[in-house]
């Protein structure tokens, strides 16, 4: 299983290059990768399990955290209406967005980020996102809402993109023009 030892925290270099797409239908290596990422997340959100194992809730996990370069993510979140979103997958990729914006009231944090960085980031409203599940089936999804959050949030750590790097430096908490703000 996946513990705090072996998230990799920034100024690893893995964190900021692009990881490569996973081959499908996809190795028995890579299928227990992925799965060890939805496993983490859910075992993080598990009050038991997380003190048991020092984990630190996350709402998801990309590979490259665990410094693995290839596309893959997982998400297990709960959006303001109470329907879970919980996926694994392969080489996901935003295919359409709204050009409406949203963020978080509350700003953004990382599992591989040790400290506060406050601050809005903008994000698409809305996204469709394809990807490919564990067992190499092609997934369509339409998000919006903090389950739309997190896939981009996930999505950027493939493309070697942090969070902080969407903040306004001049302005943190500047409003974001005709944005949709998410309280948490
Ligand atoms: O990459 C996953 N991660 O570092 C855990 C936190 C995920 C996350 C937190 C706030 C808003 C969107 C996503
Ligand atoms: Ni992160």
């Amino acid at each position: 299983m996946i513990t705090m030892n072996d998230i990799i925290r920034e100024g690893h270099p893995t964190l900021t290059m692009v990881a490569k797409e996973v081959p499908i239908p996809p190795s028995e290596e890579d299928r227990e990768v992925l799965s060890s990422l939805l496993e983490y997340v859910i075992n993080s959100q598990d009050p038991e399990t997380a003190a048991k194992y020092g984990l630190r809730p996350g709402i998801g996990l990309a590979a490259p955290q665990i410094n693995v370069s290839k596309r893959m993510l997982a998400v297990n979140v709960t959006d303001n209406q109470g329907k879970l979103y919980s996926y694994a997958l392969f080489n996901p990729k935003i295919i359409s967005h709204s050009i409406e914006k949203a963020y978080l009231t509350s700003g953004e944090g990382c599992l591989s980020v040790d400290r506060n960085v406050p601050g809005f980031v903008p994000r698409y409203a809305r996204v469709t996102v394809r990807g490919w599940d564990v067992d190499g089936n092609e997934v369509k999804l339409r998000l919006k809402g903090l389950p739309a959050i997190v896939f981009q949030h996930e999505i950027d750590h493939l493309n070697g993109i942090m969070f902080y790097d969407h903040i306004n430096p001049s302005n943190p908490f500047e409003p974001i023009p005709d944005a949709i703000a998410i309280e948490r």
